[in-house]
């Protein structure tokens, strides 16, 4: 029979995947059921989609992917509590359109929380209480977002004891991207330092591990790994694919690469790529406890159109007709 992620991977870390309803039927819900033991909400469950209005909850969505998890013995991971992007408008200002103070933001954020994880009590392992409070660039370890504008920087260490306090037994993380960026990983283990030493419940690091063909290096992913784990955190992978196409900076000197193409070079690099990263989370097992990937195959993933308008992307070990590609191989074929 045909190995599947979640089988081989059963004695090494939780493999997972990101949802959205519209996953949930179908072909590709035989494929979640098939080859995963967890799930995460890719938008259902953001301050936004959620809470649209102060009295207001949104729970359809995020309802109908607990249910799946429910039904299917899967695994639900949280995402995300307090993060500045989708984030309601109505969350930082009065009625009279006029920015609430400290008070206000630290008592909305505490119902926020309170309220979204008491209804799913229980029924989610872990959460990604705080989502990329670290900027990319400069010598703050704190991003300035209304959150640390309004509260400051404790807003951090409130949000994890909001939770804690919610559902002590939920796996809490930090979670963020660009995490092998020596400077970024830097300033996220001062900011994930700072929390452990004032014994904040925290229990882990989630490494989105939104990468290329072109990066991470083996040696930068081991570091990653090894930094956060010597604070006594797990480290998981949270929203993990491969894009075919260099970042950004690296984009501008290959013009090439907007064709859509998926090259029999590309195929070889991602297989190679996506061998080297299992390789590596199963050399630190234990302390990786899960992969999720970020989307459930090339048939749709937020990285078309992203950040080039129209250009396709093959990120992910299922192409757009569900069938495991190569990558699937290099992956699955240890044992
Ligand atoms: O950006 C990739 C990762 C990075 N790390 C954090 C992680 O949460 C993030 O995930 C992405 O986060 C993005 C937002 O920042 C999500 O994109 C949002 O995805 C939403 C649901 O599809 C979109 O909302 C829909 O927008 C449509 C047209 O604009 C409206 O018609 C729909 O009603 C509305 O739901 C938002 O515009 C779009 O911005 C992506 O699906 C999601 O994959």
């Amino acid at each position: 029979a045909q190995k599947t992620l979640k089988d081989v991977y059963k004695d090494y870390f939780s493999i997972g995947v990101a949802v959205a309803p519209r996953n949930l039927s179908g072909p590709e819900a035989e494929l979640i059921k098939q080859q995963f033991n967890s799930i995460t909400p890719e938008n259902a469950m953001k301050m936004g989609p959620v809470h649209p209005e102060e009295n207001r909850y949104n729970w359809q969505d995020a309802d109908a992917i607990v249910e799946f998890g429910q039904k299917n013995g899967i695994m639900v991971r949280g995402h995300t509590l307090c993060w500045h992007s989708q984030a309601p408008r109505w969350f930082f200002t009065d009625t009279e359109g006029k920015q609430v103070s400290r008070e206000q933001l630290l008592a909305r954020l505490k119902q926020h929380i309170t309220d979204v994880m008491s209804r799913y009590k229980g029924k989610i392992y872990a959460w990604d209480v705080v989502n990329e409070a670290v900027p990319d660039t400069g010598k703050s370890i704190y991003r300035q977002s209304k959150f640390y504008e309004i509260i400051g920087e404790d807003y951090i260490e409130k949000a994890f004891e909001f939770a804690h306090e919610i559902d002590p037994s939920a796996k809490l993380f930090y979670n963020d991207y660009n995490t092998e960026s020596a400077a970024k990983r830097e300033k996220i283990y001062q900011l994930v330092k700072k929390l452990k030493d004032k014994k904040v419940p925290i229990h882990g690091v989630g490494l989105q591990g939104h990468w290329s063909i072109y990066e991470p290096t083996q040696q930068q992913l081991e570091k990653s790994i090894e930094q956060f784990a010597s604070l006594g955190l797990q480290v998981q992978i949270t929203e993990l694919d491969v894009s075919v196409y260099p970042k950004e900076h690296e984009r501008r000197q290959k013009k090439d690469t907007d064709q859509s193409v998926y090259t029999e070079e590309m195929i070889q690099k991602q297989s190679a790529h996506y061998k080297m990263l299992f390789d590596t989370f199963r050399k630190y097992k234990g302390t990786v406890t899960g992969v999720t990937f970020w989307n459930v195959s090339d048939k749709s993933s937020w990285l078309d159109n992203f950040p080039v308008a129209g250009r396709k992307d093959y990120p992910l070990l299922f192409d757009q007709n569900y069938k495991p590609k190569k990558a699937f191989k290099g992956v699955v074929d240890f044992k």
